[in-house]
């Protein structure tokens, strides 16, 4: 019987394994961020470890830092204890840091692709959930946490099962004005959060192969918002000529040599999958979510759910309480709903396309009175490129804000905040409860669906503007 891509990366990572116990893995590479690597340093610290790979780790800061000034000063007490922690962390360990100003310096999912340290066939790990963001280049890339970090810190190895596997076939090509992100909202939609919980799902299909490196990326990135531990898809064309040239990818024979291995990692035509599920993305509209999950969202042209439409007692309960919370009503059309803040950005749309598209809606074109409008670059390289491209200024002559690199207002650990009862527009992948600023509601959307949330001051379906 034929191997799925998982199992074939999983299986050529096996470094140990006794009857009884849980296989250790080989990691290849390891990303580090300010958040979740503190305590990991110091219990290596503490046991006297040297860290194995430095050469297989890198660094950066992105969660609390601010995205108004890049300096140590204009960050909160705590979030200058991290950056602060990280520095001497990086320096004590010999570790490669993209420290605050620095030009490869962004969100730690966008910065790996990047620079060409996230590579097909690697296993990849960082201390945060959207590590999966790097399954699009068919590496395994999963979260860990702390205790993880450090064993991995450590030993360059995790205790780690195997996983069930899921194909999510995509047919069909998405239409204008549906992006990455749609198809993603609605696979989260028809599986629910937990419908991926256990598995290793590979995205695959036509509208998989025609996405770009960086939509694959969106839909890796919120494989783990349906509780899959990773999302996968397997390298090509599409995915070699991303990596060609970046600063840490191989370099000449060594690359042409690494492309052959490449194209092998692909599931065999007679491999068996756990489960199948089938997305029509050519009949997709764009999508917009309505609760307080990722999986409670509906096509922009449609109308808020009631409680009464779920026979499921807990699912009932849960559309209830999102929508007391978010204060929208049975049957009103999602289009109804004002919107007082836009925030473009996150790991999941903070790369260039993301802007790009964005743009081509806003520009010449002014954000709604009242609307405050962020567009925060996933790194140091996108806003360069896009001030390169001209696109800041169409965002600042439309009325947005642009900003430094960071995490930003995906999650109310740094400056970047919305206030209570105020409803933002995002493009980033968690509209949980607090999620953006305690008592904010929260509404995920494609960049361009965002920026055309900016110009009219509610929720508006993007194609109007594209025509
Ligand atoms: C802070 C970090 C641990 C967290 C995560 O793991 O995902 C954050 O990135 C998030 O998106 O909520
Ligand atoms: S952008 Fe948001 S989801 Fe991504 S790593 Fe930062 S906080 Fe987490």
């Amino acid at each position: 019987m034929g191997k799925t891509l998982y199992q074939k990366v999983y299986d050529s990572h096996i470094v140990f394994q006794k009857e009884g116990e849980l296989p250790t893995i080989y990691i290849d590479r390891h990303l580090v961020h300010e958040v979740t690597s503190p305590q990991a340093f110091s219990g290596l610290e503490v046991a006297g470890r040297k860290l194995r790979r430095p050469d297989l780790t890198l660094a950066t800061m992105d969660h609390d830092i601010s995205t108004k000034e890049a300096s140590i000063e204009a960050c909160s007490p705590m979030a200058k204890e991290q950056v602060t922690t990280l520095m001497a962390n990086a320096d004590k360990f010999g570790v490669t840091l993209f420290g605050l100003g620095h030009p490869n310096q962004g969100i730690v999912h966008i910065v790996g692709p990047q620079v060409g340290f996230t590579l097909p066939g690697t296993t990849l790990v960082c201390g945060d959930s959207h590590t999966a963001t790097h399954g699009a280049f068919g590496a395994l890339a999963f979260g860990i946490g702390t205790s993880e970090v450090e064993h991995v810190m450590a030993t360059q190895t995790l205790k780690q099962g195997r996983l069930k596997t899921m194909k999510i076939e995509c047919t069909g090509k998405l239409q204008k004005g549906v992006y990455a992100k749609d198809l993603i909202l609605a696979i989260i939609g028809k599986l629910t959060t937990a419908g991926g919980t256990g598995y290793c799902v590979e995205f695959c299909g036509e509208a998989v192969r025609s996405l770009s490196m960086e939509g694959r990326m969106t839909l890796s990135n919120m494989a783990i918002e349906f509780g899959a531990t990773a999302g996968m898809i397997a390298p090509d064309e599409t995915t070699f000529e991303y990596i060609r040239g970046r600063l840490y990818a191989p370099k000449g024979e060594d690359f042409d040599k690494a492309v052959e291995y490449w194209k092998t990692l692909k599931s065999d035509d007679d491999a068996v999958f756990d489960k199948v599920v089938t997305i029509d993305a050519a009949s997709l509209e764009p999508q917009v979510t309505w609760g307080t999950n990722p999986g409670q969202e509906c096509a922009v042209t449609g109308t808020v759910p009631s409680p009464d439409d779920f026979a499921d007692p807990v699912v009932k309960k849960s559309c209830a309480d999102a929508l007391a919370y978010i204060d929208l009503k049975p049957g009103q059309k999602l289009t109804d709903a004002k919107v007082d803040y836009v925030f473009i950005g996150s790991c999941t749309n903070g790369r260039i396309e993301d802007f790009r598209a964005a743009a081509e809606v806003i520009k010449g074109r002014k954000v709604a009175p009242g609307v405050t409008a962020l567009a925060v670059p996933g790194s140091m390289w996108v806003k360069a490129q896009a001030e390169k491209e001209g696109l800041d200024k169409i965002f600042k002559e439309a009325g947005f804000e642009w900003r430094l690199p960071g995490c930003s207002m995906c999650l109310a650990m740094n400056d970047d905040r919305a206030p209570a009862g105020k409803r933002v527009a995002s493009t980033s992948n968690r509209n949980f409860v607090g999620r953006q600023g305690k008592g904010s509601r929260t509404h995920l959307m494609s960049p361009a669906t965002a920026a055309a949330c900016a110009l009219t001051g509610h929720i508006t379906d993007v194609r109007e503007f594209l025509k």
